[in-house]
C-alpha cells in the first residue's frame, strides 16, 4: 500500500507560488484545490496557474476540482500538466464516462465525496478510478476542523477497495494534521492530504515529514 502525503497549495501564499511549491519538494504529489464559486462558495485558480505550477515544480500535480461541469473542464487539467485528476460524483453528469476519459488523456482518474455522501452507491465504479478521495471537511476552505464522523466512511471505503481487491488509493482531504492524521490512516487511508498543517509550519518540507513519520507509525506501513 503506497502511503503519500500531498500539500495542499491552498493554505500557501498565492503571491510566491512557485516558492511555495519548492518548499516541499520531497511529497509525493502537489494537491491544487480548484474551485469555482459555484459548486463551492469560494475562487482560487483556473488552468493556467495549473500550467504554471507544473512548471514550477518537479512535484506531480493532484488537481482536487471542486467545480461544476468537471466533464467538460477535466481534460483541460490534464493538458495544462496534471497528473491526478479529481472531480466530485455530486458534479459530475457521467461519472464513468469522465473517469475513463481522464485515463484515456494518461492522467490518474479519482472520484471524491462530499461529506454527505455515502460510498455504497458508487461500490461498482470503484474499478474505473485510481484514487477515492473521501473528504475530511465540507468543501471549500482550508483551516476547518477534521470531521471525526467521516472515519467511519474511510473504513468502509477501505473494505470495499479490499473485497474488490484493487490497487487504487484512498485519500482523505480537510483537517489533516498531526493530531488527525494516525486516526485517518489507521482507518485506511493511504494518501493524505494537509494544507494549513504543512504551509502554517515553519518549515513545511519538515512538517510534510513528520506527517509522513505519524502515518507510517500508524499503520507499520513504509512510505514511498
Ligand atoms: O479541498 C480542500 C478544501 O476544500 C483542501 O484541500 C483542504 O481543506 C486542505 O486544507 P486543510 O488541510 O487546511 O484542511
Ligand atoms: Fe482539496
Amino acid at each position: 500500500m503506497a502511503l503519500q502525503i500531498n500539500p495542499s497549495i491552498l493554505s500557501a501564499d498565492f503571491s510566491r507560488l512557485a516558492d511555495e511549491a519548492k518548499a516541499v519538494e520531497g511529497a509525493d504529489w502537489l494537491h491544487v484545490d480548484v474551485m469555482d464559486n459555484h459548486f463551492v462558495p469560494n475562487l482560487t485558480l483556473g488552468v493556467p496557474v495549473v500550467e504554471s505550477l507544473g512548471k514550477a515544480t518537479e512535484t506531480p500535480l493532484d488537481c482536487h476540482l471542486m467545480i461544476d461541469d468537471p466533464d467538460r473542464w477535466a481534460p483541460q487539467y490534464i493538458e495544462a500538466g496534471a497528473g491526478s485528476v479529481t472531480f466530485h460524483v455530486e458534479a459530475a453528469a457521467a461519472p464513468v464516462r469522465l473517469a475513463r476519459e481522464i485515463r484515456a488523456k494518461g492522467a490518474r482518474a479519482s472520484m471524491a465525496l462530499k461529506p454527505a455522501t455515502p460510498i455504497e452507491p458508487y461500490e461498482d465504479l470503484l474499478p474505473e478510478l485510481d484514487m477515492l478521495l473521501v473528504m475530511t471537511v465540507e468543501p471549500g476552505f482550508g483551516g476547518q476542523a477534521f470531521l471525526d464522523i467521516m472515519l467511519p466512511k474511510i473504513r468502509r471505503t477501505r473494505q470495499l477497495i479490499d473485497k474488490h481487491g484493487l490497487q487504487m488509493w484512498l485519500q482523505v482531504d480537510g483537517g489533516v494534521s498531526a493530531a488527525t492524521i494516525e486516526r485517518c490512516a489507521e482507518a485506511g487511508a493511504d494518501v493524505f492530504v494537509a494544507g494549513s498543517a504543512v504551509y502554517g509550519a515553519d518549515d513545511p518540507a519538515k512538517a510534510v515529514q513528520a506527517l509522513r513519520q505519524l502515518a507510517e507509525k500508524a499503520t507499520g506501513t513504509p512510505g514511498t
